[in-house]
């Protein structure tokens, strides 16, 4: 395993600024996530990485080795892509040997069945291995495929969505099972996605991209707690963060320069009573909690409550703010 360090990289496809002066260090052991919308620049990344693309400028090195000049398989990454690429002719045991084959290597057989047992066990395949790959449910396939990268050791692990595919109990069965493997295996992990819920879950930092740009790097309690910007703010949380005009609600202490208060469930209050503000619009049950649709004066918002809470559309309330987050003109985080 290693360190990885992107400088100043930069990537245009015809029209298109792909990647514009990322930088970003990956620790040796790091599980980093790069969290975006599409389009953004996350899969571009990876490529650049595994050599799949040149950069246009900037650098990359791998355990302190500049890797410009290497081809792909010089440069001991492993890539775990969005759809299995088994190769389906084989069995389970087949595929997850095959990376461990080539000469180079000069691996023993019996060196080559104890790893591929471990990691069958790893990722809970090992019942399956005499199984042609192509019978197996999705959900098997994409453990076989991250099987596969593991068995090798590199330098880092560079996974492109790879539980996108699955459907959502899968996802966070493997979810967990990939985090409890990279700590297992002291790995370096850059792992891309959409989805908040793997990056908050499993990432030790999360880079937050757009546009091509890395517009924050820290831990998941750092993003979300203490977003540089609006567009950070606005990727993490479930309901979305309340974006409201700074006058709207009482409870605030806005400084000089805020047009915009970032509020989430977390910076509202809820008091029913007569010096209401705001009316419920209507509630979605949820089963372990309600999403409350509230509209105070002209505007909108979302926020999270208790099943029990005793409420019902058309009810007034009062909402407050407790320590918000502020924003000014140009989305940047005041306080
Ligand atoms: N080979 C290519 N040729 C032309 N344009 C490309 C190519 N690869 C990527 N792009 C463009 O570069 C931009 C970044 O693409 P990239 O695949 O890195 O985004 P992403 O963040 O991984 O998105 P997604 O979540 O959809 O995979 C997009 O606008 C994309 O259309």
């Amino acid at each position: 395993m290693a360190d990885v360090v992107l400088r100043n990289l930069a990537k245009r496809f015809g029209d298109t600024q792909a990647l514009a002066d990322l930088d970003l260090s990956i620790r040796d052991g790091e599980f980093v996530v790069l969290l975006g919308p599409t389009g953004a620049g996350k899969t571009t990344t990876l490529r650049l990485i595994a050599g799949l693309e040149k950069p246009d400028s900037g650098g990359i090195e791998i355990g302190g080795r500049n890797v410009a000049a290497e081809a792909p398989a010089e440069r001991d990454v492993a890539f775990v892509f969005q759809q299995y690429s088994l190769y389906p002719h084989m069995t389970v045991y087949e595929n997850l040997a095959f990376p461990l084959k080539a000469p180079v290597r000069k691996l023993s057989a019996v060196e080559i069945d104890r790893r591929v047992r471990e990691v069958a066990r790893m990722v809970r395949i090992d019942h399956k291995l005499e199984n042609r790959s192509t019978r197996l449910s999705g959900g098997e396939m994409q453990r076989v495929a991250i099987g596969r990268a593991l068995v090798r050791r590199p330098a880092i692990y560079l996974m492109d969505e790879p539980l996108s595919s699955l459907d959502a109990k899968l996802r966070a069965e493997l979810r967990l099972e990939l985090k409890r493997i990279q700590k297992e295996l002291g790995s370096t992990l850059l792992y891309v996605t959409h989805d908040q819920v793997e990056a908050m879950t499993m990432a030790d930092r999360i880079g937050i991209v757009a546009e091509g740009r890395l517009m924050q790097v820290g831990t998941p309690r750092e993003i979300y707690g203490n977003p540089a910007n609006l567009h950070v703010a606005a990727r993490l949380g479930q309901p979305h963060i309340n974006l409201l005009p700074a006058d709207l609600l009482p409870g605030g202490q806005p400084p000089a320069g805020t047009k915009t208060v970032g509020a989430r469930t977390e910076h509202l209050d809820i008091v029913l009573g007569p010096d209401a503000n705001a009316e419920i619009d209507w509630i979605e049950h949820l089963g372990d909690q309600n999403h409350l649709h509230i509209r105070a004066g002209n505007h909108k918002l979302v926020t999270l409550a208790d099943p029990y809470l005793a409420i019902a559309p058309g009810d007034r309330i009062s909402l407050t703010l407790r320590d918000p987050l502020y924003f000014d003109a140009a989305g940047q985080r005041l306080s």
